[in-house]
């Protein structure tokens, strides 16, 4: 029988069967799961799209008129009333910062649609009718621009047409001029700058309520985004499972120029108990004064080489550098900020500037913390979220507002951070469009793909346009306390402070997927976890060597893909940049972009890759592997219809797991083949599977020659198959876009497969003329393909268009489903096959786990 030579090029360790080529011998190591894994449900029904919820944003055809040429085949059509397109930005202008938030749609891949024609048109299955399968949805960005330098933001918003949907809108394409375009907008700056924005944009600012906005962006936050939320201490970050039927109330503290204390009951349902002018624009404005930095982060990171105690008076100075433990205060807690500054004979040049900033940022924020917990405690809130810019993911300004509720709160109140922290206003304005009809949206619609907001925007523009280089980000040193109410100084890791364009790293580009639904097969979405292994520390370090050391390879078949022109080596470049500083940031805080497992890691190189416009890395490589399966397949085919079913069974499994493994000493290490055996023969005749879901992985010799023959013996018994398939290009995986041209092709030579395809539309009499024997084999069953909504090498069941079953062995492994599962994996990394199974790479996983009905 045929070997099952599929790997995954860059992240097998090795080449996944006996005969080599090119994208095996490549060697790299990591994804592991080779084969794909199939899932048999008995009682499903079909598989359908999932409806589209109805407040959703609805197209507005009234009006509607043909823009152009008449004669045109596609001409475009003008949609005057469609205000979809034009309410994509929002914005909170606040004192001291403009945030912006604004809706991006897939731009259309118009390469990869000629790609794909082409390999259509090569493969004789161009045919009108099939469906097409969309790209995924559109994404949420935030920006921030300094409030001083309004007119920085207005270029911001004009170059990207931000205000007349982008320019990709049909406003823009058309050149129409909507005469009244109206911009939700909240902070004081959308009453002070509203004719400026009318002058230089031709918009209407609609004030939204900042209180309002603030409460609606902290709430959806907490309700739509998976970690958002997370503690600090003592340098430690945690994320905050919110259980949603147990979030109000709360005490919502926005640290901006100013503090706004608000008490938060319900969605819409709150009250501004408090605020302080003691807050952000305090530190910078006095920090600025007293220390002639230049700007914020420059001040912040001068904290860092900061000693208090040279300024500040601590308990220790007041009493002969004794604790006065009667009262809980240790000799350095600090007794009077700026105290000491009283008694010296000094002036403001003999002090350090970094002393006096990290006097003042231990000052502010001790205080805000104070103050809010003083709030918590007047109406019984044990749950305090501190947002606004002011916070700016400073392990010390989180640790010093926690230590202050903690402190005083004696442990009862918890001070708890936002990772959109400054977004709070700008995402409840963007909210506050009725149309967008965001409210109902789920945990899983929203799925952050990595930050690339605003610093990657812009840094790719800049790499793209003059070839920037990114400075990798550096470590931010954390605080160390004493057990007793003071602090001593930090003990920085790093002297400089991440940069700003980093730090907003923190915050990932919002991907609004609104079909993504939960599996609705997986026995406990709420128990679900895609990773098989925690990454931890060493584990990073690990995936972190491997992604590095192929990086290189990678961007050389990335510029390849795009035919190596100096467009796309730059590209390539920043890419590559791009890439490592991801790399860098989350090596030195693996939890910097909420939790992180080895599925995010490896989507997040894919999103990075369509970032930077590289569509598919992988086309023509997947290209010639297809090409050279097809061919070997009707031998494959004819040698298996020679077995019995018995023999044939086991030479399907064997080959979606690659044949000659056997040869090389492997072992199965969970091998439940006879178990599966038993279900396929024994109770076939009684009860044969209504359906299975095939999820298949690589291109090539995985598919072709693994699933496409598995898939044929089932429909052989009478069962349905979905084969199910990444919605976008990642490593060498196939999409569905490529299955129906592979599956055609394949029934070229197998009247079992051409009929069910038929049966499932994804052919049209494409084989009209050719002649088979169908006599045996009377299949009406369809063979169908649905894309899974995700461009990434692993699948994640929290967030699947479709229902489906898992693939493989970094995520999955351990799932749970409400129906028979087949997981069939190949080990191709030594480090995982010794780490899961005790055993070695090229040991092979056939796991079936029916389930037990009680
Ligand atoms: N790049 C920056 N420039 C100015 N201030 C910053 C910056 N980053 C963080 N900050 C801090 O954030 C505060 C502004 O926070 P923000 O929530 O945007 O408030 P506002 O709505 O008043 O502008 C500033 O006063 C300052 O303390
Ligand atoms: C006036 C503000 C609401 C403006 O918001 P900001 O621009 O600071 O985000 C805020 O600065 C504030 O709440 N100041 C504190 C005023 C007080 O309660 O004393
Ligand atoms: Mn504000």
């Amino acid at each position: 029988m045929a070997a099952n030579n599929n790997s995954d090029p860059i992240l097998d360790e090795g080449g996944g069967g006996g005969v080599k080529h090119e994208a095996a011998g490549e060697a790299g190591e990591g994804k592991g799961g080779g084969g794909g894994a199939a899932a048999a449900a008995a009682t499903q029904a079909p598989a359908a799209m999932l409806p589209r919820s109805g407040s959703r944003p609805q197209l507005d055809l009234s009006g509607a008129a043909i823009h152009g040429n008449l004669e045109d085949r596609n001409p475009t059509i003008l949609l005057p009333n469609q205000s979809d397109d034009i309410s994509h930005l929002a914005l909170d202008i606040g004192g001291s910062l403009i945030k912006l938030v604004y809706f991006s749609r897939h731009a259309e891949h118009s390469s990869e649609d000629k790609r794909k024609l082409s390999t259509k048109r090569r493969l004789g299955m161009l045919n009108g009718g099939r469906r097409s399968y969309p790209v995924l949805g559109g994404r949420l960005h935030f920006v921030k621009f300094e409030t001083g330098k309004l007119s920085e933001c207005l270029d911001f918003i004009s170059s990207k047409q931000l205000h007349r949907g982008g320019v990709d809108s049909p406003s823009w394409r058309s050149g129409a001029q909507p005469d009244n375009i109206v911009i939700k907008a909240t902070g004081g700056g959308a009453f002070k700058y509203a004719d400026l924005f009318k002058e230089r944009l031709g918009v209407s600012l609609e004030k939204e309520d900042e209180m309002d906005c603030l409460v609606a962006g902290a709430n959806f936050l907490l309700k739509s985004i998976r970690h958002e939320a997370f503690t600090h201490m003592d340098g430690q970050k945690e994320y905050v499972q919110i259980d949603q039927n147990d979030l109000f109330p709360f005490l919502l503290v926005n640290v901006g120029s100013g503090v706004s204390i608000i008490k938060v009951d319900g969605h819409g349902k709150f009250q501004r108990v408090s605020g302080t002018n003691v807050g952000g624009g305090t530190y910078w404005g006095l920090g600025r004064l007293m220390t002639k930095c230049k700007s914020f982060d420059e001040l912040l990171e001068l904290s860092q080489r900061g000693d208090n105690s040279t300024i500040d008076m601590l308990v220790g100075d007041i009493y002969g550098g004794l604790d006065y433990s009667k009262i809980g205060l240790s000799a350095s807690t600090i007794a009077s900020s700026f105290g000491k500054t009283i008694s010296d004979d000094k002036e403001l040049s003999d002090y350090r500037p970094e002393d006096i900033s990290l006097s003042l940022l231990r000052m502010i924020s001790y205080n805000i913390g104070q103050i809010s917990y003083l709030n918590a405690l007047r109406y019984g809130l044990k749950r305090i979220f501190f947002g606004g810019f002011f916070i700016r993911g400073h392990a010390y300004t989180m640790d010093t507002i926690s230590f202050a509720v903690n402190f005083w709160s004696k442990g009862e109140a918890k001070a708890m951070f936002l990772r959109h922290e400054g977004f709070l206003g700008a995402l409840g304005a963007f909210m506050s469009y009725e149309k967008h009809g965001l409210d109902d949206l789920r945990i899983h619609h929203l799925v952050e793909r990595f930050p690339m907001g605003a610093p990657y925007i812009s840094w790719m523009e800049k790499f793209v346009q003059k070839g920037t280089q990114i400075t990798a980000p550096v470590p931010v040193g954390f605080p160390v306390t004493t057990g007793m109410g003071g602090f001593e100084r930090p003990t920085a890791k790093g002297d400089i402070l991440r940069s700003d364009a980093s730090a907003a790293l923190n915050v990932g580009v919002l991907h609004l997927v609104p079909t993504l639904d939960v599996f609705p097969l997986l026995e406990d979405p709420k128990m679900y976890e895609p990773n098989t292994i925690d990454l931890d520390l060493n584990e990073y370090k690990y995936w972190f060597k491997v992604l590095s050391d192929h990086l290189s390879d990678l961007v050389d078949k990335a510029v390849a893909s795009e035919g190596g022109t100096d467009d796309a080596k730059r590209r390539g470049d920043a890419f590559a940049h791009a890439f490592s500083a991801h790399l860098a940031r989350l090596m030195e805080e693996p939890a910097a972009y909420g939790k992180f497992g080895l599925a995010n890691l490896l989507e997040l190189r894919e999103e990075c890759l369509r970032e930077f416009q590289f569509v598919d890395a992988y086309v023509s490589i997947k290209q010639r592997e297809n090409e050279a399966s097809l061919a070997v397949l009707p031998d494959l085919l004819m040698e298996l219809d020679s077995m019995n079913e018995e023999a044939r069974l086991l030479a399907l499994i064997e080959g979606v797991l690659a044949a000659n493994i056997f040869d090389w000493g492997s072992r199965a290490c969970i091998d439940d083949f006879d178990m599966f055996k038993k279900r396929m023969l024994a109770d076939k005749k009684g009860q044969p599977y209504k359906r299975a879901l095939l999820f298949v992985d690589n291109s090539g010799a995985d598919v072709v020659l693994g699933m496409i023959p598995l898939a044929r013996e089932l429909l052989r018994n009478g069962t349905e198959v979905v084969l199910v398939a990444n919605s976008l290009p990642a490593l060498n995986d196939v999409t569905a876009n490529e299955l129906p041209g592979i599956v055609a092709e394949a029934a070229k030579h197998c009247g079992i497969l051409r009929k069910a395809a038929e049966a499932g539309g994804l052919i049209f009499d494409a084989m009209a003329g050719i002649q088979d024997d169908l006599k045996d084999e009377p299949v009406s069953v369809p063979l169908m393909v649905v894309e899974n909504g995700c461009g990434s090498p692993c699948i994640d069941f929290r967030q699947l268009i479709l229902e489906g079953m898992g693939r493989s062995l970094h995520t999955n492994l351990n799932a749970r489903f409400k129906c028979d599962t087949l997981k069939l994996a190949m080990v191709k990394n030594q480090r995982l096959a010794e780490k899961l199974f005790n055993g070695n790479i090229y040991d092979c996983i056939c796991k079936f786990e029916p389930v037990h009905l009680t």
